[in-house]
């Protein structure tokens, strides 16, 4: 980069609208949308696609529910012309869908395009010319008048060559190419030229589309060239106003919104952002900017997962994964807080009010992705992701002190390897944690009988050092009648600080499962869980695992005590 980039970029002039109304515009529908993946996408791409390729992209792209798609550019290549031959001789395009075909503004181009769509039942023919001054100077080295000569003649052309073929309903468009950094009043003069000789009515309009084939500016000055053209153009209650946004500043999604506002009926795009150089506008986003504000789109993402394939292997390219609605990361959180809000909002949202998750701006299950892959799990995780994740998948519905403890023994390794920890190693590591510890006390059997007096005896048979031993207790509950026992056994009192437990799942398989915070002498306090189809079993095992987890962790010296006897 140099030191003075003034001294080699000027800024761009915006026009002067100083009444502009595009700012208070609500939008409260969707545009006409066209694809033009097949042709500008496809004209991007290092291996441009096969005839059998742009076959499966189109039909998939009828099946999204475009209505008019730009299926490329006959008159450039074989490839392209056999393409719209076989579309039409094996009657593929629906009769609600209308293909659209690029053409430069040159008799034998032209020609050799109406060539290719004998047959069609309808087409819109699109030819395009550049008109901006560098293009002037530099590619047709000539005048105002000339490029407007070209765009004339060459709308004759096409007048005179589609009446020859009466058979298919034509539509005519044209793209003043490099609207962008055109003159204003002069692109208008252009598309006013370009119109009287098509003469279109209220009742067969035609379309006239302002690309941005460079982003040169802001999106608002693009809006205020749309709003200008809008109100300035000739004919205009019979031109369907069109806009081909290019992303060359990143800012091709807001500059198509904004220039709907500002009066244009129809946009022009790529499915993710594909297109020349940094692409075209990306259809996806946009029609999903507007569903999430509660306007469907006319065009159906549900499959998203499977488009976004379709994309990656029809263009062999990449989609980032924090692409807007599609990536493979964008509903998912990693931090903490993030996933605490989520996790909450999920748990409280119904399924027939305003969706109000935080952090998603729409229900991921929409475009069939489901909630479990929403929250991930690495060292930026906190307890709600971790008891989340352990939820979804192991059904463990941990109390709120046993989701602070459990995240940091999951942080711990997470943190050790550096890397995301899964939903199954999770419930492994849970699993490992506080179910499965059976060592210094391993549950063999329980006989609990419960007196009149209320008072509860306790006779619990466990394998302790390779022996069976019963461990005898009386309380005023079963659990702490086995506390007693035990504490009787390790020489420290036991106690039961909090105790919770649900059902696992339903049926003959159904299980308990319990947690039991236990509380040795004054230490602090740690967590067991015990699962069993007895409730009461599942609470004794839980209690057991606790008095396990605080002896091997907490307290080393009442194994020895406990070992000495
Ligand atoms: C912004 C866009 O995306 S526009 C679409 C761009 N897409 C493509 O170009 C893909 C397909 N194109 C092609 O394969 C080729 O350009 C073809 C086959 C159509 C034509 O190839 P060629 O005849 O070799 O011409 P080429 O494309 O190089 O064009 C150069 C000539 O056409 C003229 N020309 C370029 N665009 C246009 C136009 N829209 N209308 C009229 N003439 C044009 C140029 O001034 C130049 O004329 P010159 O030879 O007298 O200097
Ligand atoms: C042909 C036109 C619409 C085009 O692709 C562009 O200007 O980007």
């Amino acid at each position: 980069m140099i030191s003075q980039p003034a001294q080699k970029y000027r800024r761009f002039d915006a026009i002067q609208l100083p009444d502009r109304q595009w700012p208070n515009v609500v939008l409260d529908k969707a545009p006409i949308w066209m694809s033009t993946d097949l042709r500008d996408g496809n004209q991007a791409l290092i291996d441009p696609m096969s005839v059998d390729t742009k076959m499966r992209f189109f039909l998939a792209l009828v099946d999204m529910g475009f209505k008019e798609i730009e299926v490329g550019f006959p008159s450039a290549s074989e490839t392209d012309f056999n393409f719209v031959r076989r579309l039409i001789e094996e009657n593929r395009i629906p009769d609600d869908v209308t293909i659209e075909v690029l053409t430069q503004a040159r008799e034998d181009l032209i020609a050799r395009t109406v060539e290719s769509l004998k047959g069609a039942k309808r087409a819109i023919l699109h030819m395009y010319n550049p008109i901006a001054p560098a293009f002037r100077e530099i590619v047709y080295r000539t005048d105002k008048a000339g490029v407007k000569e070209i765009a004339e003649r060459g709308t004759r052309w096409v007048k005179e060559m589609t009446a020859k073929q009466p058979e298919t309903e034509w539509f005519y468009q044209y793209s003043p190419e490099t609207f962008s950094s055109a003159e204003i009043e002069f692109a208008k003069e252009v598309c006013d030229a370009v119109t009287a000789i098509w003469q279109p009515t209220p009742d067969h309009k035609m379309i006239i589309n302002l690309p941005a084939t460079v982003e040169m500016a802001t999106p608002n000055t693009y809006a205020d060239q749309v709003e200008w053209m809008h109100r300035h153009l000739n004919n205009r209650d019979s031109i369907i106003l069109s806009v081909h946004p290019h992303n060359d500043r990143g800012t091709a999604v807001a500059a198509a919104e904004l220039a709907v506002m500002a009066g244009a009926d129809r946009v022009e795009g790529c499915l993710f952002g594909n297109g020349e150089r940094t692409g075209n506008v990306d259809l996806i986003t946009l029609a999903m900017n507007l569903y999430s504000q509660g306007i469907h789109p006319g065009v159906d993402f549900t499959q998203m997962d499977q488009i976004r394939q379709l994309f990656e292997e029809t263009t062999q390219l990449p989609v980032h994964p924090r692409h807007p609605y599609a990536g493979e990361l964008v509903f998912t959180a990693f931090s903490g807080s993030h996933q605490d809000a989520i996790k909450k909002g999920l748990a409280v949202q119904k399924a027939d009010d305003y969706w109000q998750v935080p952090y998603l701006p729409i229900d991921p299950a929409d475009v069939n992705r489901s909630y479990d892959a929403v929250v991930r799990v690495n060292s930026q995780s906190g307890k709600g992701g971790v008891s989340f994740l352990l939820q979804q998948h192991a059904g463990f519905e941990l109390p709120r002190r046993l989701q602070i403890e459990f995240s940091k023994v999951v942080q711990k390794v997470s943190d050790s390897s550096g890397r995301e920890i899964n939903a199954d190693n999770i419930a492994t590591l849970f699993d490992k944690e506080y179910v499965q510890v059976n060592s210094p006390y391993q549950y063999m059997g329980s006989h609990i009988v419960d007196e009149e007096s209320h008072q509860v005896l306790s006779h619990v048979v466990v394998k302790y050092q390779q022996q069976r031993i019963e461990l005898k207790g009386q309380g005023n509950g079963p659990l702490d009648a086995v506390a007693k026992a035990i504490s009787e056994h390790i020489g420290e009192t036991v106690t039961v600080a909090d105790y919770h437990e649900h059902g696992m799942s339903a049926g003959s398989d159904a299980t308990a499962v319990s947690y039991v915070e236990v509380k040795v002498g004054e230490h602090a306090t740690v967590f067991g869980v015990g699962q069993d189809q007895n409730i009461t079993t599942s609470a004794i095992k839980a209690l057991l695992n606790g008095v396990n987890r605080f002896i091997n962790g907490t307290n080393p010296e009442i194994v020895e005590n406990v070992a000495a006897g």
